[in-house]
């Protein structure tokens, strides 16, 4: 199996998936001076007011929180042309002190990267039809860096330790994701992929400019996660789930703003 160690990290996962060479492999440095402006590009809308979280679980590589397959949690606009619906979000981050975010902005990293996977419920029929098409996901990615509190993302960092280990779930219901968004909605937008095994090329990325603050000791929760199961014996923090940025090979990044 495959994961962020020595042995199974990022630079081992081409063996058992070539695609990790890819060309159009995420995440990506965002160089802003080279982001061609594209006034074409619509802004995004989010709606998920009444969207459905369902339950947080430990996958053994990261914490994610889903949600029911139901139409009134979409993001939609952008370089987006159908409304894409909200199925998880997770996150990523880095050890005590260092930057753990996947996408980095003129080579900056940042302490954590949140991630909300949606997909292309107008096109296909199922999210594990759309996650095999070119345009069948869109995954919003917002920066985390340590500042003041987040008082929305108490309610995660609350329930993290019901799911210490790798395999546990528990019940996580009412969580409505606007409160962990910056008020700005400017953003960057580039054809990639799946940042994990099996780094599937069906992502488009929108990744928004502006980071939201979290406190250390809310990162610190993170940090009491395992990689591992209850039942093995080895103990290993859960940090460091990060896949370091791929080749751009020719692709532009547009931004939605001058
Ligand atoms: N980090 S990220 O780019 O946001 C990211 C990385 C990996 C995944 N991921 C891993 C397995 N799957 C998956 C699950 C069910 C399915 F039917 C098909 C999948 F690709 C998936 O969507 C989802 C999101
Ligand atoms: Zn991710």
């Amino acid at each position: 199996q495959w994961g962020y160690g020595e042995e199974d990290g990022p630079s081992s996962w081409y063996k058992d998936y070539p695609i990790a060479e890819g060309a159009r492999q995420s995440p990506i440095n965002i160089a802003p001076e080279e982001a061609v402006y594209d006034h074409g590009l619509p802004p995004i809308s989010l709606h998920y007011d009444n969207c459905t979280s369902t339950n947080i679980s430990n996958n053994g590589h990261s914490v994610v929180v889903e949600f029911d397959d139901v139409d009134n949690q979409n993001l939609l606009g952008g370089p987006l042309e159908n409304a894409y619906r909200l199925k998880q979000f997770h996150f990523h981050w880095g050890g005590k002190g260092c930057h753990g975010s996947e996408h980095t902005v003129a080579g900056k990293t940042y302490t954590s990267e949140l991630h909300l996977v949606h997909w292309n419920a107008a096109k296909y029929s199922s999210f594990a039809e759309a996650a095999v098409a070119p345009d069948g996901l869109a995954v919003l990615g917002v920066f985390l860096e340590i500042g003041d509190e987040r008082g929305g993302l108490n309610k995660i960092t609350d329930s993290l330790y019901m799911v210490k280990f790798k395999g546990t779930v528990t019940d996580f219901r009412d969580f409505n994701p606007n409160c962990l968004l910056p008020s700005s909605l400017k953003y960057w937008t580039y054809p990639g992929s799946l940042t994990t095994p099996p780094l599937y090329e069906s992502v488009t990325w929108i990744v928004l400019t502006e980071p939201i603050c979290v406190s250390e000791k809310q990162m610190g929760k993170f940090r009491t996660l395992l990689f591992n199961s209850e039942e093995e014996e080895q103990r290993t923090r859960m940090e460091n789930n990060f896949r370091p940025p791929q080749p751009l090979k020719g692709r532009t990044v547009r931004a939605s703003f001058k």
